[in-house]
């Protein structure tokens, strides 16, 4: 199976506008080298999914930091003359010959990571979460519309069945969610936005609302997200700065709900997702915080990037800071475990608390 000629020359295209963009710093842009065009342009997975599926968005979107998505498991193997310096870029020299270690979420070390601001002084709250996807289905660009209502049946059957009384909940479908029931959800940072430009360029929103959803328990502490960017999100997360508690609630979840839908996981590459900065542990482990003092000096982000930590808006991702306050996270997934992922905003917020209580 190869591409079109038409599919082919939008490659081309692609890459010849990311080449004249001067404004575009994407790994997308840096690692779509003329080489690797011509050797990938015409390849096909075996669903048939090509490089264009792999590069529209951040050929749409210059302004992306990666601009690539994997439309299926196989493309990480097919397309990986991009995927893979992508990959060892984005993950802190995660090399092709690398493997991401064992599952190790923390069960046993979750005593160490004591609440990081037992004041209340400087985080608003803190959240964890991984993503998964189904065994035995693609990602977003080649679900059918039957696939997307599958995949939520099979998830309400097993919300359904959570007993446990800190995580059992309801399963809200955005089909039929009234405007303002949404809007709050989104606003108070439970609930994925609509419409992100990214995503849709990625060919990621087809058939939205069908198939897409939130569970959450009655606390909207243990959340799920049906669909959205990866078939699951599964998320813990609550005001202050208690991890080890977030950490604890995310893997009695986590363990409840793989006990019941197998994950498709990659012999090297770990949990596969969507996007490729997800991969390996897909733990995105974020505090909202407020640093009035150092987040004012101009080597703040520095500081961050050091301690490979990544900033980001109060909405979540493309957002910006509000009233001071930033979310800041973990930012290598991939080629070190769950526990070392959480570890790594973990130790790197309490340095930046100190600083901030140094700080004149
Ligand atoms: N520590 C936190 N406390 C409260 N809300 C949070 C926290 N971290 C993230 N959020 C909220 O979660 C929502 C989703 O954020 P965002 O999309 O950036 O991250 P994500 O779910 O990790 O996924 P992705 O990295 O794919 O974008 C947003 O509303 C964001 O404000």
């Amino acid at each position: 199976m190869t591409a079109t000629p038409e599919v082919q020359k939008s490659i081309e295209e692609v890459y010849t506008k990311l080449q004249g963009a001067s404004d575009c710093s994407s790994l997308l842009k840096k690692h779509l080298t003329k080489d690797v065009v011509a050797k990938n342009k015409s390849k096909k997975t075996r669903l048939g999914a090509t490089l264009l599926d792999v590069i529209q968005s951040g050929g749409e979107n210059l302004d992306s930091g990666v601009g690539i998505y994997a439309p299926d498991a196989e493309s990480y193997t097919l397309f990986a003359d991009l995927f893979n310096p992508v990959i060892e870029e984005y993950h802190n020299g995660f090399k092709a010959t690398d493997t991401q270690p064992a599952m190790d979420l923390g069960e046993k070390n979750v005593g160490e990571l004591a609440d990081l601001d037992p004041e209340g002084k400087f985080i608003v709250s803190t959240r964890i979460r991984c993503g998964r996807s189904l065994q035995g289905y693609p990602f977003n660009p080649c679900l059918s519309e039957t696939n997307y209502k599958m995949m939520e049946t099979r998830m309400k059957e097993i919300f359904n069945s959570i007993t446990d009384p800190e995580l059992k909940g309801t399963y809200y479908p955005l089909t039929g969610m009234d405007e303002e029931t949404k809007k709050k959800l989104i606003a108070d940072h439970f609930l994925f936005k609509e419409g992100d430009r990214f995503l849709k360029a990625a060919n990621a929103n087809r058939y939205w609302p069908n198939g897409r959803g939130i569970f959450h328990n009655e606390k909207k502490t243990f959340l799920v997200w049906v669909n959205e960017e990866d078939h699951l999100r599964i998320i813990s997360m609550q005001n202050g700065g208690n991890v080890g508690e977030v950490l604890a609630r995310l893997i009695k979840g986590l363990n409840l709900v793989a006990a019941k839908a197998p994950f498709a996981r990659h012999p090297r590459l770990g949990w596969l997702t969507f996007c490729p900065t997800n991969l390996g542990t897909t733990v995105r482990a974020s505090v909202h915080i407020k640093l009035p003092k150092i987040s004012a000096k101009d080597d703040f982000k520095k500081i961050c990037s050091d301690m490979k930590l990544q900033i980001r808006g109060i909405h979540g991702e493309h957002s910006e800071s509000k009233e001071g306050i930033y979310d800041i996270s973990n930012k290598q997934r991939l080629g070190l475990t769950e526990y070392q992922a959480v570890r790594q905003m973990y130790d790197g917020l309490k340095k930046l608390i100190e600083l901030e209580k140094a700080a004149a």
